[in-house]
C-alpha cells in the first residue's frame, strides 16, 4: 500500500469535513475521490498532501509516517484545477523548476525536462510563455511540471475542471494512458461520475465527510452499497420501491409474471436512446399504483421493433442481472 490514512477526522469550527476516513491507496494505481461538491473530498486531499493537518488519525505515504510531516518533506506531486504557472517563465522553465530549487545539475535537468515534455506532449512548446498555451496544454505542463521531482505520490484536485467538456474528455483519455506509461501512484479528484468510471482503477465515494463505498468501477456500478451511491453513479428510477437503472427494465407489449402493468406516458429521443416514461397501473406491494411514472432507456432499434408508442398498454420489469438497491 502506497497510502494508508487511519482515523482522520477534520472540522472547520463545528463543521465535520471529515469523519473517520480509513482509507488505503495501492501503489501504481489511480484512485478516485469522487463525490457531491461540499463533501470533502478535496479536504481529504490536502491532508494527503500535507497541505491541512487532520484534527484525528494519521497518514502514511510509502510505509512512513507523514502526519505531521510538512508538505515539501511527503514528496508528493500536486495539480490543482486552476495552476499557477510563473508567468515569465518559458513551459520548460516552469517543469525543470522543482528540480532547479533542489540544486540538481543543470544538464540532468534539461534531460529531465526534455523527456518529460515529450512524455506530455508538449516538446515543440519548450520555449513558449505559459499564456500562449491552451487549457488543456497548460495543465499538460501542469503535470509534467509535478512528475519531475518523481513524486511518491501524484495528488490532483479536478486537473480538468475548469476545461470544455471536449478538452476533458480528451485529456481523462490521456491521463489514463499517461498513467499506463508512468504507474505513479495518483489521487484524482473528481465530481464527474463519468470521469471516475473512465479512468479510476479504484473509486471512494465520498459524501458528507464519510466514505459510503471503495471498489473499482464495476463493483460500484453493478453492486452499490447504497442508494446514494446508485444514484450518484449513474441514472436510477424506482420500481415497486426499488431503486433500478432505466436500462435495466425490460418492456414488453404483453402481460409477463413478475411484471407491472402500465402505459407509455411519454417517449422522446435523445441521440441513439429513447426514453420512455411509463405511467403504472397496478399496485405495488404497498396496495397502490407508484406515482411518479418508471423511467426506461432502450436503444432506438429495440423501441422502433416493438412499436413503442405514447398510450401503448405496456408491462415493465427489471431484467435479471440488474443492479438494482432497495429503497
Ligand atoms: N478552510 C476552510 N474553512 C472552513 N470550511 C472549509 C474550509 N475548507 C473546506 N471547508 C468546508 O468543508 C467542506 C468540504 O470541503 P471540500 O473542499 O473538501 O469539499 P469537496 O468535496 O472537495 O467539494 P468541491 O468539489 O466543491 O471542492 C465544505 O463544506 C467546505 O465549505
Amino acid at each position: 500500500m502506497s497510502i494508508k490514512i487511519h482515523g482522520v477526522g477534520k472540522r472547520f469550527g463545528d463543521f465535520v469535513a471529515l469523519d473517520d476516513i480509513n482509507l488505503e491507496i495501492p501503489s501504481g494505481e489511480l484512485t478516485a475521490l469522487l463525490g457531491p461538491s461540499g463533501g470533502g473530498k478535496s479536504t481529504l486531499l490536502r491532508i494527503i498532501a500535507g497541505l491541512e493537518l487532520s484534527d484525528t488519525g494519521s497518514v502514511e505515504i510509502e510505509g512512513k509516517d507523514a502526519t505531521a510531516l510538512p508538505a515539501q518533506k511527503r514528496n508528493v506531486g500536486f495539480v490543482f484545477q486552476h495552476y499557477a504557472a510563473f508567468r515569465h517563465m518559458t513551459v520548460a522553465q516552469n517543469v525543470g523548476y522543482g528540480l532547479k530549487i533542489r540544486k540538481r545539475p543543470k544538464r540532468e535537468i534539461a534531460a529531465k525536462v526534455e523527456e518529460l515534455l515529450a512524455l506530455v506532449h508538449l516538446s515543440q512548446f519548450a520555449d513558449r510563455l505559459p499564456s500562449q498555451l491552451s487549457g488543456g496544454q497548460r495543465q499538460r505542463m501542469a503535470l509534467a511540471r509535478a512528475l519531475a521531482i518523481e513524486p511518491s505520490v501524484l495528488l490532483l484536485d479536478e486537473p480538468f475542471g475548469a476545461l470544455d467538456a471536449k478538452v476533458r474528455k480528451e485529456l481523462r483519455a490521456w491521463l489514463r494512458r499517461l498513467h499506463d506509461e508512468v504507474h505513479v501512484t495518483t489521487v484524482f479528484v473528481t465530481h464527474d461520475q463519468e470521469e471516475a468510471l473512465e479512468v479510476a482503477d479504484q473509486i471512494v465515494v465520498i459524501n458528507n465527510g464519510r466514505i459510503e463505498q471503495i471498489g473499482t468501477p464495476d463493483q460500484l456500478y453493478d453492486v452499490p452499497a447504497s442508494e446514494f451511491v446508485m444514484g450518484f453513479l449513474g441514472p436510477v428510477t424506482v420500481l415497486d420501491g426499488s431503486l433500478v437503472r432505466p436500462h435495466d427494465i425490460e418492456v414488453v407489449t404483453v402481460p409477463f409474471p413478475g411484471a407491472y402493468a402500465g402505459r407509455i406516458a411519454r417517449s422522446s429521443r435523445v441521440g441513439f436512446e429513447v426514453r420512455l416514461e411509463v405511467a403504472l397501473t397496478e399496485a405495488g406491494r404497498d396496495g397502490a399504483a407508484q406515482s411518479a411514472p418508471v423511467l426506461v432507456t432502450l436503444t432506438r432499434a429495440e423501441a422502433a421493433a416493438k412499436q413503442l408508442d405514447e398510450g401503448l398498454p405496456v408491462w415493465v420489469k427489471p431484467i435479471a442481472e440488474a443492479a438494482s438497491c432497495a429503497g
